[in-house]
């Protein structure tokens, strides 16, 4: 299965950003992608007075990204936007992800929000604006079990070793992280949760500046079981594609057992 990670610089103007969007979702069917993944809030990144009206999990942003998976014969996991939440002060941060076919098969709401005070580094709470998501989610994408999860959650292994222990093989990363938390720990993270999960993860980040308090990361990548890094992106708006093996993945679990010697 070959996969996609798309890298964007998602800013204020919400069209500009679904046409870059789109861009690299035809550059990923065009690499041979069966599944292509976008970033954590691809619909906007700027200030919070100028946002956008959320949207419900079946409006235009859903109907767009729906399309886009129809027209290019590819899965498409849309990163994550801003849903119409449970009251007037808060949305939630969900990942839509769509069949070949165009439909709507999983939805998953950002569980662990990013409050955060580093002096003079970062400043974000994100609980004020986005209620958290409850439920965990292990979505069927051609075939494969693939655990869903948005940036900030990497921080919290029980909930991959949930999504592994219900029976997933691949988890998904969209994110928009911080360049100041990225540097030293985006990557560490990354290939801890695939060795201790022993799973593909595909992680799609934003890069670049956002605003005047906000610059991400980037290097989005593809890890194996293993810890390897298979493919991560140049610090660009642009796509980086690997091929997951699953017989590899089934190897690893056979002769390192280690999500099977589990004891707690
Ligand atoms: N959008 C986020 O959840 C940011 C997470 C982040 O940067 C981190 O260091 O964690």
């Amino acid at each position: 299965m070959r996969v996609a990670v798309c890298q964007l610089n998602s800013r204020e103007d919400r069209d500009q950003n679904l046409r870059v969007a789109r861009d690299l979702l035809e550059r990923a069917a065009g690499a041979g992608a069966e599944l292509a993944v976008l970033p954590e809030y691809v619909d906007y990144l700027g200030p919070g007075k100028t946002a956008p009206k959320p949207e419900s999990a079946d409006g235009e942003f859903a109907q767009f990204f729906g399309r886009a998976a129809r027209e290019l014969g590819i899965w498409v996991h849309a990163g994550s936007f801003h849903e119409s939440g449970p009251d007037d002060e808060h949305t939630y941060n969900t990942s839509l992800v769509f069949s070949p076919q165009g439909e709507l098969t999983a939805t998953y709401r950002k569980i662990h929000l990013y409050d955060v005070e580093i002096a003079g580094r970062v400043s974000y709470q994100e609980s004020r604006s986005v209620a958290p998501g409850a439920e965990t989610v292990v979505a069927e994408i051609a075939g494969v079990p693939v655990g869903l999860s948005i940036c900030y959650d990497l921080r919290f292994p029980e909930l991959y070793r949930r999504l592994a222990i219900a029976g997933a093989r691949v988890l998904v990363v969209p994110a928009a992280f911080m360049m100041h938390t990225g540097r030293d720990h985006w990557e560490v993270l990354l290939r801890a949760r695939a060795i201790e999960n022993q799973c593909y993860v595909i992680a799609a980040g934003q890069i670049g500046d956002h605003e005047p308090s906000r610059t991400c990361f980037g290097r989005s990548m593809v890890i194996d079981p293993w810890g390897t890094v298979l493919a991560q992106a140049p610090d660009d708006i642009t796509i980086a594609t690997a091929d997951l093996d699953m017989p590899r993945l089934d190897r690893i679990r056979a002769e390192l057992p280690s999500l099977a010697n589990r004891r707690l």
